[in-house]
């Protein structure tokens, strides 16, 4: 059997959402830094990720901030991963290389496909032009595409079409807000575990 998919569960705001994911055997949980229904503060996401065990990623997600900002937060929050949505340069990634996080690069999936590691980044996030919209790309477009080992598929999945996505995609991994939310920005804990259930399902 080959190694599990990575799942990771974004835009968490509070102890509910956090446990429901760690339960659920989320790799990886996310808090929103940047404008967004999901923002959290440094602080919020402190006590939050106090909250996740050694083996669960915390990761703080960042859309168009200054790369001191990003630094800022990253520390006090204490978040172990990083991932930039925006206009960064493989000169960004090498500058917070020196701060330990694991670092997780966001694109658009385009005309050209990106590569995981083309800015020194150890995942590669593929998913819509708008993140955290909830919008679905063409997805069967990437196998056999050059995007690496460590990519993760998002953009519009939901526990009624991750499995379909992981078939026709083959990602290294996933990643979810929109499809695990009552309303937007308000996470259902039960969404959550049907989520990770329905994408490891036919592994
Ligand atoms: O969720 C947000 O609001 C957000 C804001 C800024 C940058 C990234 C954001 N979310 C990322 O969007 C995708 C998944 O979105 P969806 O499932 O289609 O809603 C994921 O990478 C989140 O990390």
């Amino acid at each position: 059997m080959g190694e599990a998919l990575f799942v990771k569960i974004c835009g968490l705001k509070t102890e509910l959402d956090v446990d429901a994911a760690v339960e659920a055997g989320a790799d990886a949980i996310g808090f929103v830094f940047s404008a967004s229904p999901r923002r959290v503060d440094a602080a919020t996401a402190a006590r939050l990720g106090a909250r996740v065990p050694e083996g669960v990623l915390t990761v703080g997600v960042f859309k168009d901030e200054p790369l001191g900002d990003v630094r800022a937060v990253a520390e006090e929050s204490g978040v172990r991963a990083v991932q930039l949505h925006g206009d960064y340069e493989a000169a960004d990634f090498r500058e917070l290389r020196a701060g330990g996080w694991t670092l997780i690069r966001a694109a658009a999936f385009g005309d050209t496909v990106p590569r995981c590691g083309e800015f020194g980044e150890d995942m590669l996030l593929l998913d819509a032009p708008v993140p955290g919209s909830g919008t679905a790309w063409d997805w069967s477009r990437m196998p056999g595409s050059a995007a690496g080992e460590r990519w993760l598929l998002a953009g519009g999945l939901a526990p009624d079409n991750v499995a379909e996505a992981v078939a026709a995609a083959r990602p290294w991994g996933v990643d979810v807000s929109s499809g695990v939310e009552a309303s937007r920005g308000v996470k259902d804990p039960a969404l959550i575990v049907e989520f990770v259930k329905a994408a490891r399902s036919r592994a």
